[in-house]
């Protein structure tokens, strides 16, 4: 047998494991930021997920919501319930984490809790959701739950709803209306700065198209102080709006991983 410290190839694994160490070492602060959403999330299904009483749950999607998943799987008293998936991503993780998948369809009786990430959240838990693209799902699960709960890092933690998330709201709209909705929206929000989101070109030329076949418009129209939900409102009633990621008045808990190793639990009566 060869020993691999003789074979040509050494060099190079060792290059790509100093450049890998290299990597680490200047990404510390995205590892702890990696910590903090896992402190978030695992504390969430601990405190929130009742095994005894609990039949359905909702996943969100996301990164943080993959942790959440993990804690589950590892906790065998949870997987006898039922799994509703708000995307793609999530239905293949509760597949590939061995959990029991439903759909919304099948819960008659509605789901128990919902657990999901968002990207900006303030003092009101009014959220900014959408960053992955999955905020029509993840809106139609929380809306069909008992109780709605956020987990984040405490990067996603606001003042001011709109003032952190550099991106802006991502608003979902069916292909064919997506040249007069943008002008709707440019129009009515002079400031505002709107984008069609693009998909990586080296992954897909064009635009993201999201798991329902729609567009998403980024719509970044600054801090929105106490109107979230009146933004909401107005966009939403627009036809060929399928969904606003603004969610306001559902949320009763957040769950915030600290760059400390501490948990911020924000709770609304
Ligand atoms: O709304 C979402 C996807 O549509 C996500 O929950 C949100 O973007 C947060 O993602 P992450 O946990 O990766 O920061």
């Amino acid at each position: 047998m060869r020993c691999l410290s003789s074979h040509p190839i050494t060099p190079f694994i060792s290059k790509l494991w100093k450049g890998a160490l290299l990597k680490r070492s200047l990404t510390l602060p995205a590892t702890t930021i990696e910590n903090g959403k896992r402190l978030a999330a695992w504390k969430a299904v601990d405190d929130m997920i009742d095994p005894k009483n609990h039949k359905v749950i909702g996943l969100g999607s996301g990164s943080t919501i993959e942790y959440a998943l993990h804690r589950i799987s590892s906790r065998p008293e949870l997987h006898s319930m039922l799994y509703v998936p708000t995307s793609f991503q999530t239905k293949q993780l509760i597949l590939q984490n061995k959990l029991r998948l439903a759909t919304l369809e099948e819960c008659s009786n509605g789901i128990d809790l919902t657990i999901d990430g968002a990207d900006e959240i303030d003092n009101d838990l009014c959220a900014i959701k959408g960053g992955g693209g999955c905020l029509f799902q993840e809106r139609l699960v929380a809306q069909a739950s008992e109780e709605f709960v956020i987990i984040a890092d405490e990067r996603k933690k606001s003042n001011n709803l709109g003032s952190k998330y550099a991106r802006g709201i991502p608003v979902e709209i069916v292909p064919m209306a997506i040249t007069s909705i943008q002008r709707i929206l440019t129009n009515r929000y002079t400031q505002a700065n709107i984008q069609l989101r693009m998909a990586t070109p080296t992954d897909k030329a064009g635009p993201v198209i999201t798991d329902n076949g729609n567009l998403l418009l980024d719509c970044h129209l600054g801090p929105l102080g106490r109107q979230a939900a009146t933004i909401y409102q107005d966009i939403k009633l627009l036809s060929g709006v399928v969904e606003v990621g603004l969610f306001c008045g559902m949320a009763k808990k957040a769950y915030f991983g600290n760059l400390d190793g501490t948990v911020d639990i924000w709770t609304k009566n």
